[in-house]
């Protein structure tokens, strides 16, 4: 994949027992070489499908293994070298975000990306002394939740901290060592 700083990769899952028992037509399809994904207009077969280009399309085929050694690895190996990294999942509900993220821990190819960073970031720091940070938030409807506070219903109120946002403020506070990794999940 090119080196850009933000990277948008299109995941598609299988249809569900009830879509299937619905007999629901899929009207999407991936060319996961070129990274790109067809929409059809249900009932408009003869018009094209619409075509969207991402830095990658994982079809219902791909593993959650597949997809973290191309997407997640790279950026968690930057994170271990103290650059900062988000790695959040978009989609509306069912779409198969927490699948995605979190994932099965029964599947090991369908273990999520996050228990995979984990994995990742400990295995790689071990005998190293290390600040490891991790915020688990979920962005639904506009409003924000801590999904590691006591209360996670609790709305979070948004602001910037004068301190983090500035590149400044990390160098200055010499937090070379940190590994700093931040999943939002959203809805
Ligand atoms: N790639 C996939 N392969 C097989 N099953 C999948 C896949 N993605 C999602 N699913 C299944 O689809 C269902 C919905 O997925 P999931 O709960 O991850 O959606 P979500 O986007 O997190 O939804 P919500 O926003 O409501 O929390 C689950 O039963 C999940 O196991």
């Amino acid at each position: 994949m090119a080196s850009e700083s933000v990277k948008v990769v299109v995941r598609c899952r299988p249809m569900n027992d009830r879509e299937r028992a619905l007999n629901c037509k899929a009207v999407v399809s991936l060319d996961s070489d070129r990274g790109q994904c067809f929409i059809e207009k249900p009932g408009a077969a003869e018009e094209p499908p619409k075509q969207f280009t991402f830095d990658g399309a994982y079809c219902t085929q791909h593993t959650t293994e597949q997809m973290y050694n191309e997407v997640a690895y790279p950026l968690v190996e930057g994170v271990t070298e103290g650059y900062n990294g988000t790695i959040f999942a978009y989609g509306q509900t069912g779409s198969g975000k927490s699948f995605t993220m979190q994932g099965v821990a029964e599947l090991a190819a369908y273990r999520g990306v996050i228990p995979r960073a984990f994995e990742h970031i400990f295995e790689t720091i071990q005998n190293t002394k290390f600040l490891v940070r991790t915020s688990y938030l979920e962005i639904y409807n506009e409003e924000i939740r801590d999904l590691l506070g006591n209360d996670t219903k609790q709305n979070m109120e948004v602001r910037v901290d004068p301190i983090c946002s500035s590149e400044e403020g990390w160098a200055g506070k010499g937090l070379l060592t940190s590994v700093v990794q931040t999943f939002s999940h959203l809805s």
